[in-house]
């Protein structure tokens, strides 16, 4: 069985004067420990089905499952990285690190440790005792990355989580989270609009595309590129191969909507 199904998942949106259809017959599975990008034009229903996926919409066909349940009976299998950092500005990087333990009522010295050990990994250690005021975009970034693995999810749900950042910290992001939910064969689902991103942190993509958001194409990224680093990724021949047939793809989904 795979971790994670999405059975023929459709979603309306309903007001009083229209109906809109963001997700029509959508279906796929990802394996434990895979990494899949969501990509396609804006509308498509990317944000719609990961809020599914969150258990934080209910689809008004089809199913989800996580680990062969409900994602809102998962929850606790699901980490989060956003847009925004979201941490509290009020609290210390380390206590922002340490919430969820503390909201999960698991907050042991030994959680606590391995939490705390995420922090030399990623680049922050040193700064736990700062305030995120205090901190660069893409360290808030990282302390949010400390926070979600803090409570060891299974499934990284990662919404457009590096394109508030400027490029080059962009990159060294992606690597960093790519190496560290590669270490511990986390499963993970990106919303992106990076072609490239998606690419080189990705196992397979889905592009998608709109009015109804439907699977429009799979692409599955070549064993070359996959054992790469994303950095590296972006400097192989193949991965321009791809980008170029994916953004082709895009700009005929584009210009037929
Ligand atoms: N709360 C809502 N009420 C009504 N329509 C909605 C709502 N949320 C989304 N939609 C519509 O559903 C469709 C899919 O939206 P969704 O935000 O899921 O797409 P998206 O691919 O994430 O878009 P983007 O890339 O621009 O963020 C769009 O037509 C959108 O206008």
């Amino acid at each position: 069985m795979s971790f994670l199904t999405a059975e023929h998942v459709g979603h309306h949106y309903f007001s009083p004067s229209s109906v809109t259809t963001a997700l029509k017959d959508v279906s796929f599975s990802v394996e434990e420990g895979e990494f899949i990008s969501l990509i396609g034009p804006s509308g498509c229903g990317k944000t719609t089905l990961l809020s599914i996926m969150a258990g934080l919409l209910t689809p008004t066909d089809g199913q989800v499952k996580i680990d062969g349940q409900p994602p809102d009976l998962q929850k606790n299998l699901i980490g989060y990285m956003l847009q925004q950092d979201y941490l509290f500005p009020w609290k210390t990087i380390e206590e922002n690190i340490l919430i969820g333990l503390k909201l999960n009522r698991s907050l042991t010295p030994e959680s606590k440790e391995k939490a705390l050990s995420f922090l030399e990994q990623i680049g922050l250690k040193g700064v736990e005792t700062q305030f995120p005021r205090q901190l660069s975009g893409g360290m808030r970034q990282r302390a949010a990355l400390a926070r979600t693995m803090a409570v060891d999810p299974k499934l990284l749900l990662l919404d457009e989580p590096f394109s508030a950042l400027d490029y080059q910290t962009k990159l060294k992001l992606e690597n960093l989270v790519f190496e560290i939910l590669k270490s511990y064969q986390k499963t993970a689902v990106l919303v992106t609009h990076d072609i490239g991103e998606a690419i080189s942190m990705s196992d397979r993509i889905l592009l998608f595309a709109a009015k109804p958001g439907r699977v429009h194409k799979v692409f599955t990224i070549p064993d070359e590129l996959r054992h790469l680093t994303p950095l590296k990724v972006r400097s192989q021949d193949a991965y321009y191969d791809l980008f170029s047939t994916i953004w082709k793809e895009l700009e005929t989904l584009e210009e037929e909507q």
